[in-house]
């Protein structure tokens, strides 16, 4: 059994939501269930990339997580394109016999029973923003399928004010997940440099919505890496 793999790449920071700042290596999963207009990891889910990703055994990428992290063991991130299309459960199984820990990023469109065996499960419902339709059965069968797992968070990227008030409504849905909002970057071509300026002024528009709105519920997180690297590929 092999798996596609985009890129295995750290270590470095989790750049986003709940465990931001924290040392990880990231396992980028190969294709996607959806397109969102402005997904900044485009290498990992069009298929006009699929040449360039790796099928790897369980082994493989074990053992390029443990010459990354030079044996010392962290917090794997398992992102993607969407993760939940493939089983990593053995992945996982070798990392936990090693001392490592598990995080996941997906967008909570395919539930799997592997959920359970994470550490930090963070689903990600698509807004308006991004032209695809979070399927709300889907969403909460991953919900239950990660009650396992030591933590299960919400994060939520927002572009505008419908997406400001749609993610009010996603919170209300499921008001016992920890919830972490990130302003949008519109900017993700790996090529063009990031507009700092501009990032910090959606961070504000944020930020000031929500105070102003009196809506105390989510933590309000930038991008640190791309505040770091812009849209660099592997950090
Ligand atoms: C690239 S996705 C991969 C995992 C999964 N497919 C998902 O969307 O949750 C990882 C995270 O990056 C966020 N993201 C993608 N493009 C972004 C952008 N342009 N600005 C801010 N966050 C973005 C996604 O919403 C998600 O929370
Ligand atoms: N440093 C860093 N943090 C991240 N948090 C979520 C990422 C992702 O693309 O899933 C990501 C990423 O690509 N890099
Ligand atoms: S679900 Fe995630 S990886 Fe897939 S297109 Fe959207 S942001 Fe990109
Ligand atoms: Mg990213």
């Amino acid at each position: 059994m092999t798996l596609r793999i985009a890129e295995i790449f750290g270590p470095t920071i989790q750049g986003e939501g709940a465990l931001i700042g924290e040392p990880t290596v990231f396992i980028r999963a190969g294709g996607c269930d959806y397109r969102c207009s402005w997904c900044d990891s485009l290498h990992a889910v069009e298929s006009r990339y699929r040449h360039t990703w790796a099928p790897l055994s369980d082994v493989e990428i074990w053992d390029e997580v443990l010459r990354l992290s030079n044996g010392q063991p962290l917090t794997v991130s398992i992102s993607g394109g969407n993760p939940a299309i493939q089983d990593f459960a053995p992945v996982i199984a070798r990392g936990r016999a090693a001392g490592y820990r598990f995080a996941c990023e997906t967008q909570g469109s395919l539930a799997r029973d592997w959920f359970a065996e994470l550490d930090t499960l963070v689903l990600s419902p698509k807004p308006p923003s991004s032209g695809e339709t979070v399927d709300w059965d889907a969403f909460d069968g991953c919900v239950s399928a990660g009650k396992p797992a030591r933590q299960s968070v919400m994060k939520i990227v927002v572009f505008d004010e419908t997406d400001y008030q749609w993610a009010k409504a996603a919170h209300a849905r499921h008001p016992d997940l920890p919830l972490y909002l990130q302003p949008g970057n519109a900017e993700v071509d790996p090529d063009t440099p990031v507009d700092l300026r501009a990032l910090a002024a959606r961070l504000e528009w944020l930020t000031d919505t929500a105070m102003a709105d009196g809506w105390f519920a989510p933590r309000i997180l930038p991008q640190l890496h791309v505040l770091i690297w812009g849209n660099k590929r592997g950090v």
